[in-house]
């Protein structure tokens, strides 16, 4: 059988509306003392009661049961999954690289296929994130999951998703992106005829990710807030025997709900899940020369308590042209105060000639050096600058003002490559004083 096509509301953080039966959303007020259809009124917060209205987050959710209506939470095993701070730091200067996560065998959904590959920050103090992999082959059926540490940006680069969420349905294809806000129920689902799925997760501990502001671009460019897609409601009346899970501080905890939590009827606010297609990035790059700093590819940031100094900045290498003249055009050499997380959707990255994966990884922290392999910076520094297109590629990178700690098991992981570094070992030297 296959799902019908979904509807969506556009626009980023909107102030949507949404309703699954005609009416059910209260005309004028949030709290009337009987809801329509019998309903329970409960409002969600992504931002305390009393942030700016310019970040103030909230929502009502008009709900078959009330969320209260579980059992008590009992701890479980998080042995995959970290959060920072690790009880055992290993922040590491080396750079490093993965290949892809291998895909499981057994079967695997969601929770069970996730795997920490570094954190950053510190999660009761809401700075810094988690990055996640994850390899599944099979649906959550009888579980759903919130994640109260932070929000989750997700970053699927094998097989399409279907996000099944309070707020309503999501399918998200390799190419887009989700974003779940901290504390929302939902389910992963495999979508239509997908065996197996891959991709990144970023657990944002800090503030919400927004658009960059555009400052001289103008009023429009990098990623347009219109096509940014949230769901309509969508409910399941379902009685049975559910488990939620939950990440709370460092744990996973599960509690039991005799109905499906993804109960509500109608909805109405600014907080919301919503997807994104990287391919309607409006990428902005030099025409003249110099290769501009990864800032002009932001697609969304979570800033920091310091003006510029993002928690996280969500940044893309989309396709593009590549015109500037007497330049070195790929990634420069550089040494960056901001640590760098990369991760390949698809194609080739244009720093590295090869190594760098569909649904691999690297890592270069704050102040390590790295840039264009030596294959790389040989090519390009004597290739025609003619206009190349630069089309077969998407590649992102979570950079974040805090060091990342590589997990244990991202250390130790098969798919380490071990010998990463070496891809700078032949940088020759071209020094000769006698010719300029
Ligand atoms: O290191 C990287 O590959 C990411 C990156 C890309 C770029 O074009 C400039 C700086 C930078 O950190
Ligand atoms: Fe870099």
């Amino acid at each position: 059988m296959t799902t019908p096509t979904l509807d969506y509301q556009s626009g980023f953080r909107n102030h949507f509306a949404s309703e699954a039966l005609p009416g059910a959303l209260p005309q004028g007020q949030n709290s009337p003392q009987r809801c329509p259809y019998g309903l329970y009124a409960e409002q969600f917060t992504g931002s305390a009661f009393t942030s700016p209205r310019h970040q103030n987050l909230r929502s009502w959710l008009y709900r078959i049961r009330p969320s209260v209506a579980q059992s008590a939470y009992r701890p479980l095993d998080t042995a995959r999954v970290a959060t920072a701070p690790l009880a055992r730091p290993a922040a590491d200067p080396n750079q490093m690289r993965w290949d892809p996560m291998p895909l499981p065998e057994t079967g695997t959904d969601f929770l069970d296929g996730l795997l920490s590959v570094a954190v950053n920050g510190d999660a009761g103090t809401q700075a810094g994130c988690g990055v996640h992999l994850y390899a599944i082959n099979r649906d959550m059926l009888e579980r759903f999951f919130y994640n109260a540490d932070g929000e989750l940006l997700i970053v699927p680069q094998l097989g399409t998703l279907r996000l099944r969420t309070e707020f309503g349905e999501l399918e998200v294809a390799s190419g887009e992106i989700a974003a779940i806000p901290r504390g929302v129920k939902f389910q992963v689902r495999l979508g239509d005829g997908v065996d197996a799925a891959r991709g990144y997760v970023c657990e944002n501990y800090g503030a919400p990710f927004e658009l960059p502001g555009l400052g001289p671009i103008g009023a429009n460019g990098l990623a347009n807030p219109r096509d940014f897609l949230s769901p309509v409601a969508a409910y399941e009346d379902l009685a049975g025997d559910f488990e939620l899970v939950a990440k709370f501080s460092g744990r996973f905890w599960s509690a039991r709900l005799d109905h499906s939590p993804l109960d509500v009827v109608a909805w109405h606010g600014n907080v919301a899940p919503y997807k994104y297609d990287l391919a309607t990035f409006n990428t902005i790059n030099t025409v003249s020369f110099d290769h501009p700093d990864p800032s002009i590819f932001t697609v969304l940031t979570s800033p920091s308590d310091t003006p510029g100094m993002a928690n996280i900045d969500f940044v893309i290498f989309p396709p593009r042209w590549m015109v500037a003249e007497n330049t070195f055009r790929p990634p420069y050499f550089h040494r960056n105060l901001m640590s760098e997380f990369m991760g390949l959707i698809h194609g080739e990255y244009d720093a590295k000639a090869e190594g760098f994966l569909p649904g691999g990884a690297s890592l270069h922290n704050c102040m390590s050096p790295h840039g264009p392999d030596a294959e790389t910076f040989e090519k390009a520094s004597e290739c025609e600058l003619t206009p190349q297109y630069q089309g077969a590629t998407m590649a992102f990178m979570f950079e974040s003002r805090y060091v990342y700690h590589p997990t244990e098991a991202a250390l130790n992981a098969d798919f380490r490559q071990r010998d990463y570094v070496d891809v700078w070992a032949g940088m020759k030297s071209h020094f000769d004083p006698e010719n300029r």
